[in-house]
């Protein structure tokens, strides 16, 4: 565990974003107003991943009345895993939050995750498998089967003890960042479970904190190629792990 309550820290909030000119300004605006009133100090990094449509556009105009806001555009589509990194190493902040630019997570939510940081965490998880009289997850019933099958998978082959590996709203102090995010691998939406396999190798506190989600219209996860896909990113984990392809992290078993 690093350190204690943090005081007043200077805040990343880092969204990745590919095609997302119709659900990200209103996000934007939203994620802007609330920190507006926060104590701390704030920047907010969009990392455009090598959209198609007037993602890149759209911050760039906002950018003109928000100094807060900062823009990190891939030159091509890289995946949501290779976007969050970047947005990871551009970001100055001693804590770092990604969250996903539909908003399904509300940002007020963070009170939740920086509550866990004050608590010792160096990882602060959202979780939408957790139970909570406060939360209230949202989702159509066939998603939420394929996240209880694909979370048990991720248990077994994996991390062990999280209940929700995949939701787009994690925390991490800078130090805990700099050391986790140079060693992923995966692009894909299989990084989350490389970023905990790698937070846990390495000895930091992970909390899985259950938080508010709602799923909003517009997904751009295709749910049988992608969980095939991540189903072969969490196998690849385990084989990069067991050559040693990850370096010298305590645990290689
Ligand atoms: N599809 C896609 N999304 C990308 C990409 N790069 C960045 N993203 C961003 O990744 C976020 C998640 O995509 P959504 O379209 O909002 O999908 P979702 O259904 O809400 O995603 C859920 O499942 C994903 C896969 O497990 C999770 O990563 C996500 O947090 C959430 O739980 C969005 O901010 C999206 O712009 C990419 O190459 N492809």
């Amino acid at each position: 565990m690093s350190g204690g309550p943090v005081k007043t820290p200077f805040l990343s909030f880092i969204i990745p974003a590919y095609n997302e000119e119709q659900r990200l300004p209103s996000y934007l605006e939203r994620v802007i107003g609330f920190f507006a009133g926060q104590s701390y100090s704030f920047e907010i990094v969009v990392v455009d991943d090598g959209s198609s449509d007037g993602t890149a556009a759209l911050v760039k105009a906002l950018m003109a009345q928000h100094s807060c806001l900062r823009l990190e555009a891939l030159d091509r589509n890289r995946g949501k895993g290779f976007a969050v990194k970047t947005g990871m190493s551009a970001a100055k902040g001693q804590l770092r939050v990604f969250a996903d630019a539909d908003g399904a997570t509300p940002v007020e939510e963070i009170r939740r995750l920086l509550d866990a940081r004050e608590q010792g965490a160096d990882i602060a998880i959202g979780s939408r498998a957790m139970r909570s009289d406060e939360c209230i997850v949202q989702g159509r019933v066939h998603r939420k089967i394929m996240g209880t099958v694909f979370n048990g998978l991720i248990r077994a082959l994996a991390v062990r003890g999280i209940h929700d590996s995949q939701c787009g709203f994690k925390l991490f102090t800078a130090s805990a960042a700099e050391d986790i995010f140079p060693r992923q691998r995966i692009t894909g939406f299989g990084f989350d479970v490389e970023l905990l396999f790698l937070a846990r190798r390495l000895g930091y506190v992970v909390v899985e904190v259950p938080v508010n989600w709602s799923d909003v219209e517009g997904t751009k996860v295709r749910l049988v190629r992608d969980s095939f896909r991540m189903l072969g990113e969490v196998l690849r984990i385990r084989f990069t792990n067991l050559t040693g392809g990850y370096g010298d992290i305590p645990g290689k078993t």
